[in-house]
């Protein structure tokens, strides 16, 4: 193997080479060094520069001789007006006093040393008064301008994002500024797509690798105060199928919401069940689902305080319901007939008891049972709401009034806690929903029931606002939520209050506003007629009567028939007489009513 060895330089460089190199480089660095110093010092040099400026022309003047003499003269003074000017333009009114002092007398100057000779007494009185007026402005400018040597050697890291190249919007500026650049709370976001719309602006927001889009959501306090804005006017959502670096941000500049928008007419579309409820902060139409074409009914559960307006959703839900050729509604009112009376002859039943809501609730499970055989002949699956065959939707208001127990008044609502989760886990398919109102989307306004919780979550559950920060909110699908319901303001910034404000819950996390049905009875109802298989069973009778219905210690005999029904029912269905548990699951009914049927 043969070593190779290293290619000798074509030129060795000699000594005369080698001091010539070393001398120039020490000139560059002289050079260097003077125009550093140069760069640092101007300030505290300026003063002298004009003096020397100022001598200069007055010699130059006075060696040349007639008309001539006027040009150098003529040229300093209209030098001294631009400097005058300049500083007129960028500083106070204390520094262009000054600044028109130095130039007026830089002039005159100008024009004694023209006259008399450039040096002698005038020069040095020059010199002499020149660096007397300097005086003040050393002072001020006393310090030297810092040494950014260093910095500009080895750069620091960027502050800002730049500037796309055209970009003429504020808002990218602002952004890139204030909520983009290094140290901020989005560093090395950006920010595109900004399209306005009537109430604001969207604008799509791609994070730095690693961030996710839930990182813009608590940026939100910062985004309002780079553009100004009042709180709640801007909402964050992911970009559906987009990366999770990725979000469309809403910002408001103006809430359409304040302004009350009127529900219209009949909107159910039967070819997706749904018909529009609330409107966004961007104008889009949030929709309520009464049944998936094919999948059955759906269940629904309002929430808010009193006054949120979570009866007029109700209105609306029962609007949609009594005008469609295709749904019954059934209404138990936990206000006892107070909180949806004009529904009161408008529903195929209506409860103002809970001895009432009971019975609403068994007929609903015996339609069920009557129903087996309809989804038996067309081969399973689950009932097509129609005409012929409708939906059968069962809204009880102030739910939580009929679902919770109240130990201290001796009410146990366990029964129908029980008959509301049957009928949310299977009244879907054999078309019957649920829609519950309570004033906390929370499983302890539903009895505690996890099962109507989870029931209800797969249906349409909308929150309005509530008093108190709530455990066990029911309005989270994994998404943070741009705010509490307990943060929803009472009041807009005109102080009409929010009501019907708040959330759908959607892929939209974002506010919406009920449309409001004002009058109830204007609603043109369309008459609907139980299929033949749901009308053989017989319709309760609802006498209205306002014991509490605490089960446990009265059980009217109407009522113990009924129980025995369900009962006989359940035997034939071949569930075992002693199969207690089975049997309170099948009929709904407490251990207590079942032993009084029993006994009777
Ligand atoms: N979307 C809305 N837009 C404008 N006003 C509304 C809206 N919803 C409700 N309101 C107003 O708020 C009032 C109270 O609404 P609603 O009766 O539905 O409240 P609530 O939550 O049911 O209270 P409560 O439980 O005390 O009955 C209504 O009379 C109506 O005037």
């Amino acid at each position: 193997m043969v070593a190779k060895t290293p290619p000798k330089p074509d030129t060795e460089a000699s000594p005369a080479t080698i001091e010539e190199s070393t001398g120039t480089e020490a000139l560059r660095q002289v050079r260097t060094e003077t125009v550093r110093l140069g760069k640092r010092w101007r300030r505290q040099v300026l003063p002298l520069a004009v003096l020397g400026g100022t001598h200069g022309i007055g010699a130059a003047s006075a060696s040349l001789a007639g008309s001539a003499a006027l040009v150098p003269v003529a040229a300093g003074w209209a030098g001294a007006a631009g400097a005058y000017g300049y500083a007129h333009r960028n500083a106070s009114r204390w520094d262009r006093a000054y600044a028109g002092l130095a130039a007026v007398g830089s002039a005159g100057w100008q024009a004694a040393l023209a006259l008399t000779g450039a040096d002698g007494i005038t020069a040095s009185l020059l010199w002499a008064c020149g660096c007397a007026l300097s005086v003040p402005y050393w002072v001020r400018h006393a310090e030297p301008d810092p040494d950014v040597t260093a910095e500009l050697a080895t750069p620091a890291p960027r502050t800002a994002l730049p500037v796309a190249p055209g970009t003429a919007d504020m808002r990218v500026r602002l952004w890139d500024e204030h909520m983009a650049a290094h140290g901020k709370s989005l560093p090395g976001s950006t920010i595109s797509d900004i399209a306005a719309f009537d109430y604001g602006w969207k604008a799509a927001i791609t994070l730095a690798i690693g961030e996710h889009w839930h990182t813009i959501m608590s940026a939100r306090k910062a985004i309002l105060s780079v553009y100004n804005l009042p709180d709640g006017r801007v909402f964050v959502e992911p970009i559906p199928g987009a990366s999770v670096r990725t979000a469309r941000i809403t910002v408001l500049t103006s809430d359409p919401l304040q302004s009350v928008r009127r529900w219209q007419a009949p909107s159910l579309d039967p070819a997706t069940g749904t018909f529009p409820i609330m409107t966004t902060a961007d104008g889009e139409l949030l929709h309520f689902r009464f049944f998936w074409p094919g999948g059955g009914g759906t269940h629904a559960l309002v929430s808010g305080v009193n006054g949120s307006g979570k009866t007029k959703v109700l209105d609306l839900i029962l609007g949609e319901a009594v005008a469609s050729d295709r749904i019954v509604p059934m209404v138990v009112d936990g206000g006892e007939g107070a909180s949806l009376p004009q529904w009161k002859d408008r529903s195929e039943l209506f409860a103002e008891t809970p001895q009432d809501a009971r019975t609403v609730l068994r007929y609903a499970l015996r339609l069920m049972d009557r129903r087996r055989p309809v989804l038996k002949r067309q081969g399973g699956g689950s009932i097509e709401p129609s005409p012929h065959l409708p939906l059968i939707c069962i809204v009880i208001d102030e739910a939580h009034k009929l679902l919770m127990d109240d130990e201290d008044e001796g009410v146990n609502n366990k029964d129908i806690k029980r008959m509301c989760e049957k009928l949310t886990q299977e009244g879907r398919k054999f078309g019957i929903s649920l829609v519950l109102a309570t004033q906390v989307p929370s499983a302890t306004q539903l009895g505690g029931s996890t099962v109507l919780r989870d029931q209800l979550k797969g249906g349409t559950v909308i929150g309005l606002r509530v008093a108190e920060r709530t455990s066990g909110n029911m309005i989270s699908s994994g998404a943070p939520m741009p705010e509490g319901l307990h943060e929803l303001p009472a009041e807009f910034a005109d102080g009409t209050p929010t009501r019907g404000l708040g959330y759908v819950l959607t892929s939209r996390m974002i506010r919406a506003r009920s449309l409001l049905l004002e009058d109830p009875s204007s609603v043109q109802a369309t008459e609907t007629r139980l299929d033949p298989d749901s009308a053989a069973e017989s319709v309760p009778t609802l006498d209205g009567r306002s014991d509490l219905g605490n089960e446990e210690s009265t059980t009217p005999a109407s009522d113990a028939d009924e129980a025995g029904d369900l009962i006989q029912k359940a035997l034939a269905d071949g569930i075992a007489s002693t199969d207690i548990a089975g049997l309170m699951n099948a009929t709904g009914l407490t251990l207590g009513q079942i032993r009084r049927a029993v006994k009777q």
